[in-house]
């Protein structure tokens, strides 16, 4: 049993009690819907019994039903003592750990709560994310072996990237240290409960709550979280009106705390269409919709939801303890560090050069462009145009080649000249060098080609060659080869759950560096034979 304390006297999860506080709050469902068990009996998920159009209400949930930091009955809390910087992240992790207080509070009222009938519904066990796994109390030894395998894995990267955020063990300890005396005390629960207590709220936290505006923050959405992520093929997605007064949480105009504008309405509302602020005006209260987008749904199948657009694996298993079965997101990424270019490679002058060589420079991927596959390099990422990635096709990224490449010209040079505007001119033309020879030497036509820029072109080849190899050289036992990592993560008892999903990733991993180093090193081979 986990350690936590809570639930000692609650029946087990029932959906029939579920359904009547989801009746009581208002939160209507399309009929057909039919919450059933997941296969491996841990958990549920949501069939539909009828076919589903695009654009048909799956679920509309009035705002006054989520639990959020506003609607919990948990006393507001005092600062931390030194809250240090308040930037984005760490706001980020205070509203979480915040909301996991609240709820942990709710779990101590039990049948007192008023979110009991949907709080009866939720896992009972603490949710085996990664930043536990090195706990025996909550994840035995699997977790700790598993916690080997994401040695190197972009698993690791994430687990960093949360502890940067401030959500890292030690922050999860040091805000609970200071806020469990400020849980009242409750009939079930007069003492204050164990840390674990906390790591569970934490975990549904982590795995349940939705950004939903202004007001709320992040909130727990009742039914909406029966939803699973499908990574490629979600039936809908979550939408709220996120421009609320931030006072108040009014979507329509608030008299007592909006600017308006000479027809009485909220500067906030002006971005949008005249009928939809009347349509904002006039509705009776604010809502959360999930409603088919595409694809559309079909009868007796789940209905899947998406967490977020292209989620890596890597990111899936760190903050909701699962992976996908297809990939997604940006593939495998580096720091500036892991290049070698820290003081560089941050200062925006070396950006802004990388930025000026590339932005005329059309290699962006286009789903028309039936080379796209073939190519080497792969184009810059709309959202994070400075990543530094390896995507999930094998491509490394034209920023990480840019950045070697120019560094070459400066190691050359031994420092003594600055880039100048002919470097980028070069630098494009390197790009498409490498590229045509990559192309040359795949379709084995063994035609010449210009040997301007070779030399600094093998240089970084090897530098991204060194990256690779590199990259998997970290990994937990990499001295075995694929097979033999097939077969150990085959072996492993059913138990060993933690064990299965950390091998996998790093497996998955490792055979998209080894197939990567395959391709530079044909390359490389390629180049030197033929020059
Ligand atoms: C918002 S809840 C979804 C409801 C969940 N099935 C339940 O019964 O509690 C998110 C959790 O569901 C599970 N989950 C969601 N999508 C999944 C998927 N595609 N495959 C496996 N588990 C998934 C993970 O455990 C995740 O942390």
């Amino acid at each position: 049993m986990t350690p936590h304390g809570l639930f000692s006297n609650w029946p087990p999860p029932s959906k029939e009690i579920l359904k009547e506080w989801l009746d009581r709050q208002g939160i209507i469902r399309d009929d057909s819907l039919k919450i059933v068990d997941m296969e491996d009996g841990d958990g549920w998920r949501l069939i539909s019994g009828r076919a589903m159009d695009i654009g048909e209400l799956i679920c509309s949930i009035p705002k006054t039903s989520i639990l959020s930091h506003r609607t919990s009955s948990l006393p507001p809390l005092p600062p931390l003592p030194s809250s240090g910087s308040c930037n984005e992240g760490s706001m980020n992790s205070i509203t979480i750990l915040h909301l996991s207080l609240c709820l942990l509070h709710e779990f101590r009222l039990g049948e007192r709560s008023p979110f009991y009938g949907y709080l009866q519904s939720l896992p009972r066990d603490i949710i085996g994310l990664p930043i536990f796994w090195d706990l025996p109390e909550v994840c035995d030894e699997d977790g700790k072996e598993a916690k080997k395998w994401l040695r190197g894995t972009g698993a690791e990267r994430e687990l960093r990237v949360r502890e940067e955020q401030g959500l890292g063990l030690t922050d999860l300890h040091a805000f609970y240290s200071h806020y469990s005396s400020h849980l009242p005390p409750t009939s079930s629960h007069p003492e204050s409960s164990p840390i674990q207590a906390f790591y569970h709220a934490f975990s549904l936290i982590s795995t349940r709550a939705f950004m939903i505006d202004l007001y709320h923050l992040i909130a727990l959405c009742p039914f909406a979280d029966i939803l699973n992520h499908h990574p490629t093929q979600p039936n809908t997605s979550l939408s709220s009106d996120d421009f609320v007064c931030h006072l108040c949480g009014s979507l329509k105009t608030c008299p007592e705390h909006d600017i308006t504008n000479s027809q009485g309405i909220a500067y906030r509302l002006l971005h949008l269409i005249p009928r939809d602020i009347q349509r904002i005006e006039d509705e009776p209260q604010d809502t959360i919709e999930l409603r088919v987008e595409r694809p559309i749904v079909k009868k007796g199948e789940e209905v899947w939801n998406s967490y977020g657009d292209g989620l890596s694996d890597a990111k899936l298993l760190v903050e909701w303890g699962f992976l996908g079965d297809e990939y997604t997101g940006d593939g495998l990424v580096w720091d500036l560090e892991d290049l070698h270019l820290k003081g560089e490679g941050e200062s925006e002058g070396y950006w802004e050069l990388v930025d000026q060589a590339l932005n005329d420079f059309t290699h962006q991927d286009s789903a028309d462009d039936e080379d796209e596959e073939e190519r080497i390099l792969c184009g810059r990422n709309e959202q994070h145009p400075i990543l530094l990635n390896l995507d999930q096709s094998g491509r490394i990224s034209i920023n990480i080649f840019s950045l070697l490449w120019l560094d070459q010209i400066r190691s050359r040079r031994k420092g003594e000249e600055d880039l100048k505007a002919e470097d980028l001119g070069l630098l494009v033309q390197a790009i498409e060098q490498i590229e045509s020879i990559w192309k040359i030497s795949i379709d084995e036509e063994y035609t010449d080609y210009d040997t301007l820029l070779i030399d600094d072109s093998v240089e970084v080849i090897q530098q991204v060659i060194d990256l690779l190899k590199k990259r998997v050289g970290r990994m937990y036992r990499s001295d075995l080869g694929e097979d033999e990592l097939f077969k150990m993560r085959d072996d492993l008892s059913p138990s060993d759950k933690y064990q299965y999903m950390a091998m996998t990733l790093s497996i998955n991993e490792r055979v998209l560096i080894n197939s990567t180093l395959n391709k530079w090193n044909d390359l490389l081979y390629f180049m030197i034979a033929s020059s």
